[in-house]
């Protein structure tokens, strides 16, 4: 039985519909018997929404209160996909990243992970659940509410791909991989089957990029091969692992720098991504 974590990016749970179709996916893998983990984001748009309301409250919102806020995003849609599986009659088990087990520092809206305890995941897989794990968060030691930088899904699920062993880990978008370039703004970019760390976190220093560059840094160190790939279709994504096996490099390196577009791409600009 392999062990798979996914990871459904704020594009593949945007509204009620997308999130069933989310369901519809995971229902499909489950029947085939993986065990799986599943993490999911803020639905498109609503952390920045999150964002705009406590600066109503407050100009500077403290890091403490506005992760708590945050971390809602997330928490919202892990009930919801819970619920859509049930509705499909399969067991699901939601856990916020506290109840996931991952630790962090006290540094709020850019935490680091400091350890995860993967025990209740593993209880609830023993139990047949598909464990839904809220991206994003997690707690640090005093027990307050952390958030890991925006694109942090992504984080913690390379984080738990890498403590679990998981056989698989696919990260879940609305393209089908990763381009030479933003498919959005550059009509004739081209999927690549295979990337390097290296290559990625290149692209996402040249301002172009589909994830959390931490995250990156993350699999690299740890190893862990993931792919990257469409939550609205089933042709196969990109591998991203050590060393490809092509000179898609070149590719990547003359590829044009582009701003992502804001209106379809919020919080994916350099900065905001990488900064932390
Ligand atoms: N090189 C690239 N390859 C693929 N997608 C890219 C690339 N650079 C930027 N993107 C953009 O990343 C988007 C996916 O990121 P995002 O909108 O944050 O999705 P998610 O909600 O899944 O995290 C794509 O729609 C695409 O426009
Ligand atoms: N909701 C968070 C975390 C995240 O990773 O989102 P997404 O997977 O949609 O990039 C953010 O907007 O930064």
């Amino acid at each position: 039985m392999a062990l798979v974590v996914q990871k459904y990016g704020g594009t593949s749970v945007a509204d009620v519909q997308c999130i069933a179709r989310v369901a519809e996916r995971i229902a499909r893998r489950h029947e085939e018997g993986n065990r799986l983990v599943v993490v999911v984001s803020a639905m498109s748009g609503v952390t920045d929404s999150l964002l705009r309301l406590a600066r109503q409250v407050h100009p500077e919102p403290m890091g403490r209160e506005l992760d708590f806020l945050l971390a809602t995003g997330e928490q919202t849609t892990t009930a919801l996909l819970a619920m859509a599986l049930h509705a499909k009659k399969i067991r699901a088990a939601p856990l916020t990243g506290a109840q996931a087990g991952i630790v962090t520092d006290g540094s709020h809206t850019r935490a680091r992970i400091l350890n995860i305890g993967p025990k209740k995941i593993h209880r609830l897989l023993d139990e047949g659940a598909v464990v839904v794990v809220a991206g994003f968060q997690g707690q640090d030691l005093q027990g307050s509410i952390t958030t890991l930088g925006r694109g942090g899904s992504d984080l913690t699920a390379i984080a738990l791909a890498a403590v679990l062993k998981a056989d698989r880990c696919e990260i879940y978008t609305d393209v089908e991989g990763v381009f030479t370039a933003d498919p959005r703004m550059v009509p004739d970019a081209t999927k690549l089957d295979e990337i390097s760390y290296d290559e990625m976190l290149e692209m996402a220093a040249s301002g172009s990029k589909v994830m959390q560059s931490r995250s990156v840094e993350f699999a690299k160190k740890f190893r862990v091969v993931f792919e990257v790939r469409s939550s609205f279709s089933d042709t196969p994504g990109t591998i991203v692992k050590a060393e490809t096996k092509s000179m898609e490099d070149v590719v990547v390196r003359h590829q044009p720098r582009t701003e992502p577009s804001k209106a379809h791409h919020s919080g994916r600009s350099g900065s905001a991504r990488s900064g932390r």
